[in-house]
């Protein structure tokens, strides 16, 4: 059996959330190839404690602030430079250090745009990361319904001006013409950001109204035979047949919800944070946590190993 090794992996994020990238130096497997900053956990050591060892060793700089999120398994095949083997990634965002960036062990740096990455190729097992990477960590539901049109198209912007990335229309009271009224507004809204917009519907209206992305309910999603052409694709999921389903479309993200009680399904309990991580294990979509959700439990979301949380109330509520 191929041996395991357990690996601490360093995603060093800036403000405006470039990551970066380190080319695997000569002399190492899987050389040229490009990775996250990070190496093997040594016996005994925490996940923690290597990735700080590892940045230090690595790229001279002490993180301060760290964030644990997936953890990914991956099977790696013999090559001409290395051998064959399973790791056990330990990835963690980084968000804040001491000390300027050196590289210590001639390897090259590259900071990328999680939309746009420009150097490849990139180590096969962080592929779902990448994914994963490129969308937001909030994912905004609209709530016209509750808010009205005006105030709701005022916290949108609101929104957008402190960076907003994803949102899902999902007015389900409004008929053809009311819908294709306010996706005019919303759309039209959003244009200027670098937000996306889904729309609650088929892929077909969705395409219709000019929208970017669908986002299909569960018992949409189920009659799916294939992900739908040109469209950003979210799906809402409620239990773990669901979630593989989505999974094995290829959907770009899935909601797993309600994770904690909500006032919008009182009759529901709620997942619990143990349960929803549990869910999440092994699947390589990225996953948002929805229900009963306030912008505080990203972190609580990302450790559990989710891209994040989506909300449809707190995030219009201005503090
Ligand atoms: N650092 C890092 N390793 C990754 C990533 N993705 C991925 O599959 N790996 C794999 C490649 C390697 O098999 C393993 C990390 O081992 P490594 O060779 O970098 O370990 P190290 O820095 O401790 O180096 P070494 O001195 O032990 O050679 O994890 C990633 O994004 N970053
Ligand atoms: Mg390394």
């Amino acid at each position: 059996m191929a041996k395991l090794v357990q690996v601490a992996v360093a995603i060093l994020i800036r403000p405006n959330g470039d990551y970066l990238l380190a080319s695997r130096p000569d002399g190492k497997g899987w050389a040229g190839w490009w990775e996250f900053p990070g190496g093997k956990i040594e016996t005994g050591e925490s996940p923690e404690h290597a990735l700080i060892r590892e940045s230090q060793e690595e790229l001279g700089i002490t993180p301060t602030r760290i964030q644990p999120w997936i953890k990914r398994r991956y099977d790696y095949p013999a090559t001409h430079d290395a051998e064959a083997k399973t790791v056990l990634l330990h990835f963690f965002f980084v968000s804040e250090w001491q000390g300027e960036l050196q590289a210590r062990e001639g390897q090259q740096f590259a900071w990328q745009h999680p939309q746009k990455l420009n150097v490849s190729p990139v180590l096969p097992a962080n592929a779902p990361i990448m994914q994963a990477l490129s969308l937001p960590s909030v994912y905004a539901i609209s709530n016209v319904q509750k808010m009205g049109e005006h105030t709701f198209l005022q916290a949108l912007r609101k929104q957008l001006d402190q960076g907003l990335q994803l949102l899902q229309i999902r007015e389900l009271q409004l008929d053809e013409s009311n819908l294709s009224q306010l996706s005019t507004k919303v759309l039209s809204l959003c244009a200027p950001y670098d937000c996306r917009c889904l729309l609650n519907s088929s892929p077909e209206q969705a395409l219709q109204l000019g929208y970017q992305g669908v986002h299909l309910n569960s018992q949409r999603l189920m009659t799916m035979i294939t992900k739908p052409d040109n469209l950003l694709t979210g799906a809402s999921c409620h239990d773990a047949e669901q979630l593989q389903k989505a999974q094995d479309l290829k959907l770009d993200c899935a909601l797993l919800s309600p994770v904690l009680p909500t006032s919008s399904h009182p009759e529901a309990s709620g997942l619990g944070w143990e349960k929803f991580s549990e869910m999440l294990n092994g699947l390589e979509i990225p996953i948002y946590g929805l229900g009963g959700m306030r912008p505080e439990h990203v972190s609580q979301a990302q450790a559990s190993g989710a891209r994040g949380i989506a909300m449809q109330r707190a995030i219009w509520i201005q503090p």
